[in-house]
């Protein structure tokens, strides 16, 4: 049996990948907060480094990113020094870390898609705590993927598709038209962390460490994602709000975000062959799934 441990598997994509199917060789071990604290990384180590894990797969964090800007402490702690005690935990082991970031490290004034080796430049306090586990776990883990996605939707927790269909019985939503990225169902995400992970376990030699971008197939803004996800719910029958294409020096909030976060995945193709997925066909899933609960 192999174990691998999975922080925030109450999260999306930790529920994401508790819903795949594993290899039966496979165990997944997926602590709660209760039993394993990010915000405490003392113990996040001894828990580590007590057990007989074969992986690490961290997909805990701190998401809120306009709360992140009053609790910086509690933001850098769960999302550096947490992922820096499970990386130190790991390289102790000898076993594979798989760290999950997001695209917030960037500043998002590049115009075109952003390379894994682009210079980061975080414009949040959560992008910054994002960026400092990055450098935790390259630093400190000799054998790891740090994998960076975006704009993270799915039929659980919170995210921009459940924020639209609640404020769907308002007559009007404004949406801002002026940041651009690529929505990633967690499915998706859980998919290529699993291949990863089977890949690290199985074939060692060709399972190269590094920093890959993964997100879906297609760049979109917040508005015209808005206005997918309205198209969908009134095609089900449901009213829809009328939305409102607004610039975000329009829609004042705690944090700043980047204007650009398209990301490349060209180099995640090359070395794992794994590829985009198509959000608009995830969307639908994610509706579909929803609207029966
Ligand atoms: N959401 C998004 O749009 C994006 C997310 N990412 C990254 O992807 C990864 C997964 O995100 P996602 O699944 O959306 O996150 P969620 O916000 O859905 O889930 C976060 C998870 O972390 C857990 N967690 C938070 N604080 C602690 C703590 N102190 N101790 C133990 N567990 C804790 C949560 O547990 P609890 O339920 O107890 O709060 C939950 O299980 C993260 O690294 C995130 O930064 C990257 C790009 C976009
Ligand atoms: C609710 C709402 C938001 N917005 C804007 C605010 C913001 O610029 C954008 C998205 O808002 P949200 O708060 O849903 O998304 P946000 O929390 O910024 O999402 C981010 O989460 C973290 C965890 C990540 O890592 C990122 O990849 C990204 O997914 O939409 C509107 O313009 N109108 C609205 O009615
Ligand atoms: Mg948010």
């Amino acid at each position: 049996m192999r174990k691998i441990l999975i922080t925030g598997a109450t999260g999306q994509v930790g529920k994401a990948l508790a819903a795949l199917s594993w290899p039966d060789n496979i165990l997944l071990d997926m602590p709660a907060r209760q039993f394993l604290d990010l915000a405490n990384p003392d113990l996040v180590h001894s828990h580590v480094s007590s057990a007989d894990y074969s992986a690490i797969i961290n997909c805990g964090a701190y998401t809120a990113v306009d709360r992140a800007e009053d609790e910086p402490l509690e933001a850098y702690r769960i999302n550096g020094l947490a992922p820096a005690a499970l990386a130190k935990a790991a390289a102790g082991l000898a076993i594979p870390m798989l760290h999950v970031s997001t695209d917030y490290v960037f500043d998002g004034k590049k115009t075109d898609p952003y390379l894994e080796d682009d210079p980061i430049g975080p414009i949040s306090v959560y992008g910054a705590s994002k960026a400092s586990g990055e450098l935790a776990v390259r630093c400190l883990s000799a054998n790891h993927v740090i994998l960076r996605t975006s704009w993270v939707f799915s039929s659980v927790g919170t995210n921009f598709v459940k924020t639209m269909l609640r404020l769907s019985d308002r007559p009007q939503l404004r949406v801002v038209a002026d940041q651009h990225g690529c929505p990633t169902a967690a499915q998706d995400i859980a998919g290529a962390l699993r291949d990863i992970v089977l890949r690290k376990l199985d074939r060692p030699q060709d399972a190269p460490t590094g920093t890959y971008h993964f997100s879906s197939d297609e760049a979109t803004t917040w508005y015209d994602f808005a206005l997918a996800i309205f198209a969908m719910a009134k095609e089900a029958g449901l009213a829809v709000p009328s939305v409102e294409a607004i610039e975000t020096k329009d829609y004042p909030t705690a944090a700043r975000r980047p204007a650009n976060s398209v990301m490349s995945t060209a180099r995640l193709e090359r070395d794992y062959g794994i590829r985009p997925g198509q959000w608009r066909r995830a969307l639908k899933d994610t509706f579909a799934s929803l609207h029966q609960s």
